[in-house]
């Protein structure tokens, strides 16, 4: 491992450059590296590299010491301020972190500006401003003696955090998780996605350059087995575990914290749906639908795979989106008005054609897309696929029941708000649901009947930073947002003082 101080090098035999892991205050390079592609045309990116065993062992012993450092002795306002400068850090180099999550994902650009990079310098501010001013509970306490007995709440860091973040929103995720760990009081050792690591290694310049004292802030890349987070996940020096992804693994790694009985926070899977009545705004109903089947390239924990409409508006319903599908864009990140770039990667496109090829055994009507789109240039190297509409399929089928995570949704009729509260149940997920309805008692009802973790009404995606975020079922544990951040990465005390 070679030690820099810069993020990225080149690697001047290959003409490639080279993505570091980021420990103690130090870029490390690595001899074993493995290439970050281009999912618009294939084309290589950069070469990225792989933490082993040691370096993950130095990256955790390096946050142990920085508990007890200065990081350690910071107020929670000075934790705070820094935080701010982390924030600055991003917003001053906003258009670098831009042009890294594009060039990992191949999303456009507008997204990447307005969602990806303006949220993660909102994760910072939030959870900042959260920490400095959240409060914690006091109980004042009758006791025989009549003198009383006080009892009051103290959050102290739990540790050292272990991240671990997926590749569909790469560094809004990334800080989703990084900016409440820091902000109270914790260390870090971060791994990202290796299909999108660019922007959270840009972050850790900034984090330097913000003064983040070395140690707190580490970042580790790998993948696949025997890697960076498998090490990471079995580190005995690891307090606490925060983890999105897809079910599987979050499963795989309870199974690896579970002997050391760490705290884990999952944001998993979801098969969320949407259920559009009769009564609701027709226009803003379609809109909506287009949104949360195809933002992102259907590549969001919260896209809804699973679309009910009211028998009365099922026919003009899908003839509206089928005619807005048709008018959706795909294109290059940089085009002006382009809708939806390519998948992540081959592998996740060969994943959703697998898909698009079973729903035809299984019987369905497509009635958009289906296939790959054909651009007669580059992006036929990328991972393209089209937006897809299905219908006519049972609940049963596997494409109804199975997480895609593509930009395919499919459409069915119901008939009253029973049946489809009980049909959007029918299911292993449960993290999203969004309702569109004009009948306010309805629409509370229905909400709080349907078992999820975030009900959505005549929206979708509208984010408060302050709620709680997570699923139930196959979609998670936990809860992250607010105060419930807070509680999750402290170690929450009661003191009773006898008076
Ligand atoms: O918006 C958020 O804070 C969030 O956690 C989004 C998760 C999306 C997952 O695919």
């Amino acid at each position: 491992m070679d030690q820099t101080s810069q993020a990225s090098t080149d690697n001047a035999a290959q003409g490639r450059t080279v993505l570091r892991n980021y420990v103690d205050g130090e870029f490390l390079s690595s001899d074993r590296t493995f290439l970050n592609i281009n999912p618009v045309d294939g084309s290589v990116i950069a070469e990225v590299s792989e933490a082993d065993q040691a370096t993950v062992d130095r990256a955790v012993q390096a946050a142990q010491r920085a508990l007890s450092g200065p990081w350690g002795k910071l107020s929670v306002q000075e934790r705070a301020a820094m935080l701010h400068k982390v924030a600055d850090g991003i917003e001053a180099r906003f258009e670098e972190f831009v042009a890294a999550e594009v060039a990992d994902t191949g999303r456009p650009v507008q997204q990447a500006r307005t969602l990806d990079i303006a949220r993660a310098v909102a994760n910072f501010r939030t959870f900042a401003d959260l920490a400095k001013t959240a409060n914690t509970d006091l109980y004042e306490m009758h006791t025989a003696d009549g003198a009383g007995a006080l009892n009051y709440t103290v959050r102290k860091p739990l540790g050292v955090v272990g991240v671990i973040s997926p590749w569909n929103l790469p560094l809004l995720l990334f800080t989703w998780k990084v900016a409440p760990a820091l902000a109270c009081g914790n260390t870090v050792v971060a791994k990202p996605s290796e299909e999108s690591p660019s922007s959270a290694t840009l972050l850790a310049e900034v984090m330097r350059d913000a003064g983040i004292p070395p140690g707190v802030f580490n970042l580790v890349h790998g993948f696949g087995k025997d890697s960076a987070g498998e090490f990471l996940t079995r580190h005995p020096g690891i307090a606490a575990l925060t983890f999105t992804g897809e079910s599987s693994t979050g499963s795989t790694i309870m199974k690896a914290v579970a002997d050391g009985v760490k705290e884990v926070s999952f944001e998993l899977g979801g098969k969320n749906a949407a259920v559009v009545f009769a009564d609701s705004d027709f226009d803003a109903a379609v809109a909506g639908v287009m949104r949360s089947s195809f933002t992102n390239a259907g590549q969001v924990c919260l896209c809804s795979e699973r679309v009910y409409v009211e028998r009365p508006i099922f026919d003009r319903f899908v003839a509206a989106m089928r005619e807005r599908v048709g008018q959706l864009k795909l294109g290059f990140p940089h085009e002006d008005g382009v809708d939806m770039g390519p998948l992540i990667s081959h592998g996740h496109r060969d994943k959703v054609l697998s898909y698009y090829r079973l729903a035809r055994e299984e019987g369905a009507t497509v009635v958009a897309g289906g296939g790959v789109p054909r651009f007669g240039d580059e992006r036929d190297q990328g991972a393209y696929v089209e937006p897809t509409i299905w219908t006519g399929l049972p609940d049963t089928a596997r494409c109804v029941r199975e997480e895609i995570f593509g930009p395919v949704c499919h459409i069915a009729p119901f008939d009253t708000e029973d049946e489809v509260v009980a049909r959007v149940n029918d299911s292993d997920y449960g993290l999203a649901c969004a309702l569109w309805t004009n009948n306010l008692t309805r629409a509370h009802r229905a909400a709080r009947r349907i078992h999820v973790g975030l009900v959505w009404v005549n929206t979708w995606y509208l984010r408060d930073l302050r709620t709680p975020f997570g699923g139930v079922k196959l979609s998670g544990l936990g809860r992250e947002g607010g105060r419930y951040s807070l509680d999750f990465y402290s170690d929450v005390s009661n003191i009773c003082i006898k008076l």
